[in-house]
């Protein structure tokens, strides 16, 4: 990947690495690591959203290691990527279209604005750039908005579309997806679906539905079940995970909109109490601001190592 985006991914993560910089001030520099300045250490880490086992490990890091000349900002941010790596290595894990039959079917759920649909239309360019034949349904029926909003994006990146009228019946659009996929040779169905947290019970009913009229038609659909999560609601976004991953049977996570949050240490903390797979972050509003999960790449952002290394440069 080039340095390019590294630099960006960097600027992104900018107020996240920013924030654990204000919050570890005044802590850099000491001769001697105390235990008194490990707690405190370890309690800016866990005010940045970084989770309290890898807090407890980076501090064990620190307990562990010799600093003659006392702790520099840089080598303790080092230490910060280097442990966060560790805990995003093992969930990063892309999607991969491997069904067979076709098409693979991928849920997509999550409360309205966490960038649910911005998110199926970014996949559906990806996928489409990579010469797989996608098509959407738009299965969130509760909103005119969300079916008219994921047409455009139909229409915008050039794949097929099943929608029907405000209210339609969402399993019955899914049924006729996979009926027309299958007749198309379509390699992967999108499926948007409703968003209203405040009814819990209907959004599961709803799903289950789904499932059950899926599973006639394959036995193995739906092949993925993605949550789409919004990093700038913090600790709400792993609650969701927690209401959500099972109920609703996840299979992957997507996080959104850490360009510019100061909460992206979240990552950290979803991977480090649920241990769910990551597929992909969302950096932004454009189509191709769906990037991979990079445990490296992301781990360094979140840390500010190369902000703070090209601060050196200047
Ligand atoms: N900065 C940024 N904005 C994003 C990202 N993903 C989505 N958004 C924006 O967040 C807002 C909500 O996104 P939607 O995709 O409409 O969210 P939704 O979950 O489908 O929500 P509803 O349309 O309300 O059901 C939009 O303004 C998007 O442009 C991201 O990764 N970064």
């Amino acid at each position: 990947m080039s340095t390019s985006w590294s630099e960006r991914l960097a600027g992104g993560f900018r107020r996240t690495s920013d924030k654990l910089g204000e919050n570890l001030s005044g802590l850099f520099g000491k001769a001697a690591l105390d235990a008194d300045t490990l707690d405190q250490i370890e309690e800016a880490l866990i005010a940045s959203d970084l989770g309290p086992a890898t807090a407890a490990k980076i501090r064990e890091r620190l307990e562990g290691e010799r600093f003659a000349l006392g702790l520099s900002e840089l080598r303790l941010r080092e230490i910060v990527a280097e442990e966060v790596e560790k805990i995003l290595a093992p969930v990063a894990k892309p999607l991969e279209i491997e069904a067979f039959p076709r098409p693979q079917v991928i849920l997509v759920i999550g409360v309205n604005g966490s960038g649910k649909t911005t998110t199926i239309a970014k996949l559906a360019h990806l996928l489409k750039e990579q010469d797989y034949e996608v098509m959407l349904v738009a299965g969130d029926t509760f909103r005119a908005a969300a079916i008219g909003q994921l047409k455009t994006w139909a229409e915008r990146i050039g794949v097929p579309i099943i929608s029907g009228a405000e209210g339609a019946d969402a399993a019955g659009l899914v049924f006729e997806g996979v009926k027309q996929g299958t007749a198309r040779g379509t390699d992967v169905l999108i499926v948007d679906t409703a968003g209203r947290l405040q009814n819990k019970a209907g959004l599961m009913d709803e799903l289950a539905k789904i499932r059950r009229v899926l599973g006639r038609l394959n036995p193995a659909a739906p092949h993925d079940v993605v949550l789409v999560l919004d990093a700038t609601t913090g600790q709400n976004a792993l609650s969701q995970i927690d209401i959500f991953g099972k109920e609703a049977g996840v299979t992957g996570l997507v996080m959104t909109k850490l360009d510019g949050t100061a909460r992206g240490g979240v990552l950290a903390a979803a991977a480090e109490r649920f241990g769910m797979p990551i597929h992909a972050i969302g950096v932004g509003e454009s189509i191709d601001d769906l990037r991979p999960f990079d445990p490296r790449e992301l781990a360094r952002a979140i840390a500010g190592v190369e902000a703070i290394a090209v601060e050196r440069r200047k």
